[in-house]
Parts: structure tokens; C-alpha cells; sequence
């Protein structure tokens, strides 16, 4: 007889799995090899940024209160002292009626609170001085980018756990982070189960497939910012497979194995976990496809049972292992985004369980829509390479209808 499962929902199988989770600890890298990575500490302002006015343009400094009169009819003339260039200053406090050229990017010269810019001047040489009169008047603080109007000194400007991206960098290069503290990466040991599977560089054979799911979910792993640990293939064999996991599992974070988790004559998995002692979670999920996906906890660590077929393999580690892969990371918002999006095409056959439609999405002029991927069966790989997105069919006894509003998990890596 075979043990019947009873399934969780899956908001409640997430749930579960989020109540195990463990954040990593930090390490340091430099600063090149720091984006994509997870902050292991708050970037605050060490000084204001700018850290001193300057000049936003090519132009001239002067005392506003000089141009007070000038006019189209009567300009006012300034003598031009100096020209610094950005990374100069000036040599002293500009006096009345000077004018310092100065060119953007460089520090404000002491005395001067407005910059004329230069299409705005005429300059005129005399007696080997030069000159630049102007024709309109120009207030105290014109033309100047102030210290500290971008930042302020003491500010948190970006918290511990946020994903590291190129605007990130132009950040901790601003306030000199040449290294900096992120969180380490968790290391995720893969194995592949099952007989029938051969090596990507091996030549198919009579009732063999090549191993996708290990490459997909080391890949998968990688997006999400962990260490993916090839294990390898292991055959369906009780005592290899129960050996070869009870190992693994001291060496890495999590444990992923794909296949043998359902009821088969070979699925040795749910016999592992109980030899283990492990706490099963769950071992039936209310969705399709990835219904027989097994999480279960041994001394703190999680083993995810992975169905064996493709589309439930990928659904199955985007619902269950993304979210715990981002928390180790300290990610505050660990889940994937849903959005709003409208039904391309008809779903008309009712399911009592949710599914996850592997979809492909796409932004047009009246915003999302989705449609599905090719072949929508558990057992499909082909889908997995236009899928961008699962759009998610609460169960019932309806089915849903093109131009229906539906909520799509983004499956791109946006955290
Ligand atoms: N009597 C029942 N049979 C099945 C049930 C059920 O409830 N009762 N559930 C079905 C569902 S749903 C799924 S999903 C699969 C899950 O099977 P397993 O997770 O135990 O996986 P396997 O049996 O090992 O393999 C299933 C399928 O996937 C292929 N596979 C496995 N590993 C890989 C890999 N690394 N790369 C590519 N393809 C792989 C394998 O060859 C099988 O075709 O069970 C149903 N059966
Ligand atoms: O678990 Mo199966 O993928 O529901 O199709
Ligand atoms: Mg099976």
C-alpha cells in the first residue's frame, strides 16, 4: 500500500521552508569584485557629497552682488584673475569685480557665490588683461553645487543585505571602500538521482536522457547568488544514494537532489530522509507541477527533494530554495516580485491544485501579458529555456480565460 501524502498549500510549504532559515556570515572582497554580491555592512557617509561647492559648469566665479546693476545696456566688466581647472583651487579670496574662470568640478573660490556660465560672458582683452563683462545680474548661490547636496555626512545610505549593482559600486568607490564586507555566499551541494541518466558529454543510449536539472539548478543557484556544488549523478540505489546524501550534507549549507521523490519503486528519497532522522516539511505541495516536491531539515540544514522532472524541478527551486538562498544573503525582500498581467491565452481546464504556468512575459503598451511557454507539462524542459515568469492559476473549478488579470512570479533575478 502506498503511503498517501497529504498536501500543504504552498503559501504554508513557503512558510515552513522560510522558518529554517539561516543567514550567512560576512567576508571581505574588493571593491571590483564586490557588484552582484550582498552588503555585510551599511554604506555610510563618511564625509558630504559633494565634499565641497563647486562649480556645475564651464564658466566664471563671482560676488553676485557685483552683476547687481549689469544690463543689456550696461554690462558690468570683471577682471579675470585666475583660470583653475577641476582638481585646482583657487589662490586666494577673489576681491570685487574679479572673476576667477573656473571650469565644472571645481572647488568654489573663497569669496565667490555665483557661477556665470561662459556662453553667458564676453571676454575682452586690455592692456594684456583680460576681462568678461555680462548682462544680466545673477544671485547669490546661481550656479553652484552646493557641499552635501547629494549626501550629507553621517547618512545610511544603503542597508546591510542590499544587492550590490553597478550604482552601488559608484557609491563605496565615492566614500573609498577599495574592499568592503558582503555577506558570504551559501554553498549548495546538487545531486542528480536516477538510472537513467547520463552525462551532458555522453551519447544517449537506449532508455537514457542526459542530466538537465543538475546543470539547470546550478545555474539557478548561481542567479541567486549561492555556490553551486556539483555532486554528480547518482543512481537509483538505496545505499548509495542514502550514503552519498548523508555525507554531502556536512560539507555544504543545503543539500538539493533532484528526482526519486515520489512514490516509485526507485524514489529512495523519502526512505533516505527517514533513515536520516530527518523532519520531513512537507512532501506533497497543493501546485502544478512540482506536487512531490520534499523539503526536510537534518540539524539545522535543509535538504530540497526536488522533483525529477524538469518544469517541477525549476518551479520547485524557484518557490522553496530562491527564497532561502536570499535570506542566507540577508536580502530583505527574499521572495520573487509578482505583477499584475493579462491572460494572452485561455486556460479553460479547471486544476484543484495552483499552477505555476511557466511563461514568458512580456511588457507591451497596455502593460503585462503573459502566455504560456510552449508545452505546459511537468515533464517538459523545452519551456524552461522562454520562461521568464510563472503565471499563477489559483486552484478551483474554473479555468481562466485570455484577457483575464492574473499575478506572474518573476522568475528574473530582480532582488
Ligand atoms: N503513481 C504516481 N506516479 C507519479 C506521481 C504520483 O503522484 N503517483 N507523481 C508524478 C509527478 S507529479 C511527478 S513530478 C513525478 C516526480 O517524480 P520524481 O520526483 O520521483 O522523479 P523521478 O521519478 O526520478 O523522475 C521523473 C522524471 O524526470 C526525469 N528526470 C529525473 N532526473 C532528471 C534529470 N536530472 N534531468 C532530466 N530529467 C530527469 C526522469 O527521467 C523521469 O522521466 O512523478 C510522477 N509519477
Ligand atoms: O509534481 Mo508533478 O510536477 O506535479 O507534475
Ligand atoms: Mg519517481
Amino acid at each position: 500500500m502506498v503511503e498517501r501524502r497529504i498536501p500543504v498549500k504552498v503559501e504554508e510549504a513557503v512558510h515552513k521552508v522560510m522558518e529554517y532559515i539561516k543567514h550567512g556570515d560576512v567576508e571581505e572582497v574588493l571593491l571590483k569584485e564586490a557588484c552582484g554580491r550582498y552588503l555585510g555592512e551599511s554604506i555610510i557617509a563618511t564625509h558630504p557629497v559633494p565634499p565641497f561647492d563647486r562649480s556645475p559648469y564651464d564658466g566664471f566665479a563671482i560676488r553676485a552682488e557685483d552683476s547687481k546693476y549689469a544690463t543689456r545696456e550696461n554690462p558690468v566688466s570683471f577682471k579675470v584673475v585666475e583660470t583653475i581647472g577641476a582638481g585646482k583651487v583657487a589662490s586666494a579670496p577673489l576681491q570685487p569685480f574679479h572673476a576667477v574662470r573656473i571650469m565644472t568640478g571645481a572647488q568654489m573660490p573663497e569669496g565667490a557665490d555665483a557661477v556665470v556660465m561662459i556662453e553667458l560672458t564676453q571676454s575682452y582683452v586690455e592692456e594684456q588683461q583680460t576681462f568678461m563683462s555680462i548682462k544680466r545680474s545673477f544671485e547669490a548661490g546661481d550656479n553652484i553645487s552646493f557641499k552635501g547636496e547629494d549626501v550629507q555626512k553621517g547618512e545610511v545610505l544603503v542597508e546591510k543585505g542590499t544587492k550590490i549593482n553597478p550604482g552601488t559600486v559608484a557609491l563605496l568607490a565615492t566614500f573609498g571602500y577599495s574592499q568592503l564586507q558582503v555577506i558570504q555566499k551559501p554553498r549548495i551541494g546538487v545531486f542528480a538521482t536516477g538510472t537513467e541518466l547520463l552525462s551532458v558529454n555522453q551519447e544517449l543510449e537506449p532508455g537514457k536522457i542526459r542530466n538537465s536539472n543538475a546543470p539547470m539548478v546550478c545555474a539557478q543557484i548561481e542567479q541567486s547568488g549561492g555556490i553551486a556544488i556539483d555532486l554528480g549523478i547518482l543512481e537509483d540505489d538505496f545505499e548509495k544514494c542514502y550514503r552519498a546524501v548523508g555525507e554531502a550534507i556536512n560539507s555544504v549549507d543545503f543539500l538539493i537532489t533532484t528526482g526519486g521523490v515520489s512514490v516509485g519503486d526507485f524514489d529512495f528519497l523519502p526512505a533516505i530522509y527517514e533513515k536520516l532522522g530527518a523532519t520531513v516539511l512537507f512532501n506533497k505541495v497543493g501546485m502544478r507541477p512540482g506536487s512531490v516536491t520534499t523539503v526536510a531539515e537534518l540539524d539545522g540544514k535543509l535538504l530540497f527533494g526536488l522533483s525529477g522532472n524538469p518544469s517541477a524541478c525549476y518551479v520547485g527551486f524557484e518557490l522553496f530554495t530562491y527564497p532561502i538562498i536570499k535570506s542566507f544573503l540577508h536580502s530583505k525582500k527574499p521572495h520573487h516580485s509578482v505583477v499584475k498581467a493579462t491572460l494572452g491565452s485561455d486556460f479553460l481546464k479547471a486544476n484543484p491544485f495552483t499552477r505555476f504556468v511557466r511563461t514568458s512575459i512580456e511588457y507591451t503598451k497596455e502593460g503585462f501579458v503573459v502566455n504560456p511557454a510552449r508545452l505546459d507539462k511537468s515533464n517538459v524542459v523545452s519551456s524552461l529555456a522562454f520562461t521568464n515568469g510563472l503565471t499563477i492559476l489559483p486552484g478551483g473549478t474554473k479555468g481562466f480565460q485570455k484577457g483575464q488579470q492574473v499575478d506572474v512570479l518573476l522568475t528574473k533575478d530582480t532582488n
